[in-house]
């Protein structure tokens, strides 16, 4: 009831339609996003109650699982991030990065290109080696991972045909998407449309790996510009999930600690979902 309160308070002054998303996301600042969300606290690798290195450990577990592989692995509104994909590359040698913006592909084609003044991911690329264990170092790994990625193109998850006009040589084995559906899509119904929509891409028993907000209402895309987010919870994302076709292997929930609500939103928790299609 709160959040539904909430949502309607903050959402009120905030044109709520597909067309309305687009628009808000023009505003959207990669730099100012990343200082949001992808520093302490949230981004603190000597807490074990940070977010990110909650985020990585979902993965890394999901992929230690071994029946999550293949060659073409497809990154569902990347924004200028490249976390979400540190277990994914040692897996996967074919992976395509995808969004809606062109100044966020072209944040992570300065990074895959080693330009200069770019973000620094190096603590997340040490963690995500000391998860692993394999006495890989962090340059490695940056390595792997660049090698791994071999696009960055647009997509639009509200289109049947999300990734028109280019045309996949070959359907996924698996989909990775972080923040995003709930991110962009209006309303619920747009959310399931959008998550049809994806499924367009993934080969029949291939996995979809999902990171996203719990019962958020807006988050801050530049400095004093917020833009609408439609909260979601466990409930709303499995029986989603399980509507268009997926079978849900893991649902796992963080909740914020106090300290980790930093004033760029109001999530209250982060989901993590490994699901399979039929
Ligand atoms: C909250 S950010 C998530 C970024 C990143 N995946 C992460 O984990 O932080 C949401 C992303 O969705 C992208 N986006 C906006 N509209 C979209 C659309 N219609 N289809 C696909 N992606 C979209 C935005 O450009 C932005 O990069
Ligand atoms: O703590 N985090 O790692 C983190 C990263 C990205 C985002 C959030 C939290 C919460 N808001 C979403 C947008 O809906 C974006």
């Amino acid at each position: 009831m709160r959040s539904q309160r909430r949502h309607s308070m903050e959402r009120a002054d905030k044109e709520v339609s597909v067309a309305a998303m687009k628009e808000y996301y023009k505003q959207f600042d990669p730099r100012s996003y990343l200082r949001y969300n992808y520093i302490p606290p949230r981004a603190d690798f000597t807490r074990t109650d940070s977010i990110v290195p909650w985020k990585l450990s979902c993965l890394h577990r999901a992929f230690q699982e071994g029946d999550v592989h293949g060659r073409t692995l497809i990154d569902i509104g990347s924004g200028p991030t490249i976390y979400q994909l540190l277990s994914a590359c040692e897996h996967f040698s074919n992976i395509i990065m995808t969004d809606f913006l062109e100044v966020n592909r072209q944040e992570i084609r300065r990074w895959l290109h080693g330009e200069p003044d770019t973000f620094d991911w190096t603590a997340f690329l040490q963690h995500a080696c000391e998860l692993e264990g394999k006495g890989c170092s962090w340059p490695e790994k940056a390595k792997r991972l660049r090698t791994a990625i071999h696009d960055v193109i647009p997509i639009d998850v509200h289109s049947p045909n999300p990734l028109h006009p280019y045309s996949l040589p070959e359907l996924a084995d698996c989909l990775v998407s972080s923040f995003c559906l709930e991110a962009v899509s209006p309303d619920r119904t747009s959310f399931q449309k959008a998550l049809t929509n994806l499924g367009t891409l993934l080969k029949p028993n291939g996995h979809f790996l999902m990171i996203g907000a719990l019962d958020e209402s807006y988050y801050q895309v530049a400095d004093g510009v917020h833009i609408p987010v439609v909260p979601v919870d466990q409930e709303f994302v499995s029986a989603t999930l399980k509507s268009c076709g997926y079978e849900i292997c893991t649902f796992q929930c963080y909740t914020l600690p106090q300290d980790m609500k930093v004033g760029v939103d109001d999530v209250a928790g982060i989901f993590f979902v490994k699901a399979k299609k039929k």
